[in-house]
């Protein structure tokens, strides 16, 4: 008698994973390497920003009041004592009746008080004085010490990735090295015996392997490192010593086929050989129902077991091995994130289980709207090129029609700190 299975559902499956979470040590790597690393340290100013009073534009540096009766009848001249620019320290105070030529980013001058743009102004005797034919308010046109942001400010809090936008921060505040988590090396092995290598020609029966492949993205996608083992036949022996050598290698094991219930499908019998806890082997959803994943609690490792059905596979590890992975390294944000978004097709078929139809979300007119791609089996292969979304059809006893409203999980978005459907 076939084992029948008993499935729990997905956010009950999220959980059990994530309670199996390891959070890799730290490390110190270079600002040049640490590109969508995850920090494992706060970052505070240690510093105004900017650290001292400077002119936003190129011009002069004045006394405002120098200017108090200046108008286009009147002008008001002032003489050029000194000029810098950025990166200079003017030698001297501006007095009254004095102006500096001064360059954006340059540090005021002591004893201005505003600043006039080089087009406000008419220059005479050869640049030696300034004509200026309008009354310039105190204050005026000054890039503030600290106006961008203040000494002891938390900028950037641990378990924050690394975007173009935190290396500016970093830098500023002379990050030249920066703490990180480690990534986790994940092992990849795909199981099957009709699997045909990507360079190999088709011959009956047979299939390539693209399993592995995407998986190997998806891994890189979520800030692991890949260490594929290569594609196994369908042979109990050969396959549990693969995978246990894999193991010695890895801190995480992502295997592809070979868990469901056939007569090749020896991941089972690994797991209970490996002596590993099966924290689920059936899910409520639809595809990737079988997704299993098991735990050995000697080493604190975790396997995967996704199924060898394409579609199937991509939404497991979006689902589960994903966030574990992006979480070991202490992302706070590790859930694909979620929008509500209008159907544009009808799904008049009810399902007991939650599908997890792979779609186009766009925004559109302030609104998402939520189109399938391809067909929506779990062996289909071609619609995940063009997926974006994982659209969430709630399992149950009715079907779904265009312009309901439904939730769509974002691939590769920025992501959220909890999970939710
Ligand atoms: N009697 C039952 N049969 C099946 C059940 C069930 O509950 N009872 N579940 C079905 C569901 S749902 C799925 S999903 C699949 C899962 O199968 P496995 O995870 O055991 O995967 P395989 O049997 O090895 O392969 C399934 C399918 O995927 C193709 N495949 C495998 N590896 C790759 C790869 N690396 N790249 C591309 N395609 C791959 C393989 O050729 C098969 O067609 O089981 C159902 N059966
Ligand atoms: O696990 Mo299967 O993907 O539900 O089709
Ligand atoms: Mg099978």
């Amino acid at each position: 008698m076939v084992e029948i299975r008993k499935p729990i559902t997905v956010q009950e499956a999220v959980s059990k994973v994530m309670a199996h979470m390891p959070l890799m040590p730290a490390e110190t790597v270079s600002i040049d390497d640490c590109d969508r690393r995850v920090l494992a340290e706060d970052i505070y100013a240690d510093h105004d920003v900017p650290p001292f009073n400077r002119s936003p534009y190129d011009g002069f540096a004045i006394i405002a009041e120098d200017t108090n009766d200046a108008s286009r009848e009147n002008p008001v001249t002032l003489k050029v004592i000194e000029e810098i620019g950025a990166g200079d320290v003017a030698g001297q105070a501006v007095g009254h009746g004095q102006a500096i030529r001064i360059m954006t980013g340059a540090a005021l001058p002591e004893g201005a008080d505003a600043i006039v743009m080089l087009e406000v102004v008419h220059e005479k005797n050869n640049g030696k004085e300034i004509e200026i034919k309008r009354r310039i308010k105190t204050f005026d046109n000054i890039s503030w010490k600290g106006e961008d942001t203040e000494k002891g400010t938390l900028l950037l809090e641990k378990g924050r990735q690394v975007t173009p936008g935190v290396k500016a921060v970093l830098a500023t505040f002379g990050y030249a090295k920066v703490k990180v988590y480690q990534q986790p090396v994940i092992g990849i092995i795909a199981t099957g015996s009709e699997l045909l290598d990507v360079s190999e020609p088709l011959v009956p029966g047979k299939i390539r392997n693209s399993n592995a492949h995407m998986m190997i993205s998806q891994v890189k996608e979520a800030g692991g490192i890949p260490e594929y083992f290569g594609q196994l036949k369908d042979d109990f022996d050969h396959s549990f010593r693969a995978v246990k050598a894999a193991l010695a290698e890895v801190d995480i094991l992502i295997t592809t086929g070979g868990v469901s219930v056939g007569d090749f499908d020896y991941l089972p019998d690994i797991y209970k050989k490996l002596g590993a806890e099966v924290l689920f082997n059936k899910v409520g959803m639809r595809p990737g129902s079988v997704t299993t994943v098991a735990y050995l609690p000697d080493s604190g490792q975790l396997l995967f077991g996704l199924s060898g059905n394409p579609s199937s596979c991509f939404v497991g590890f979006e689902l589960f091995a994903g966030p574990l992975i992006k979480g070991c390294q202490g992302l706070k944000n590790r859930f694909l994130s979620l929008a509500e978004a209008t159907l544009t097709h009808d799904f008049p078929k009810p399902n007991p289980f939650h599908r997890f139809v792979r779609s186009r979300a766009a925004f559109t007119n302030g609104q998402w709207q939520s189109s399938p791609v391809g067909l929506d089996k779990s062996n289909v292969v071609t619609s995940l090129a063009e997926a974006n979304a994982l659209m969430v059809l709630p399992g149950g006893t009715r079907g779904y029609k265009s312009g309901d409203q439904v939730n769509v999980l974002l691939l590769n978005s920025e992501g959220r700190e909890h999970f939710c459907l």
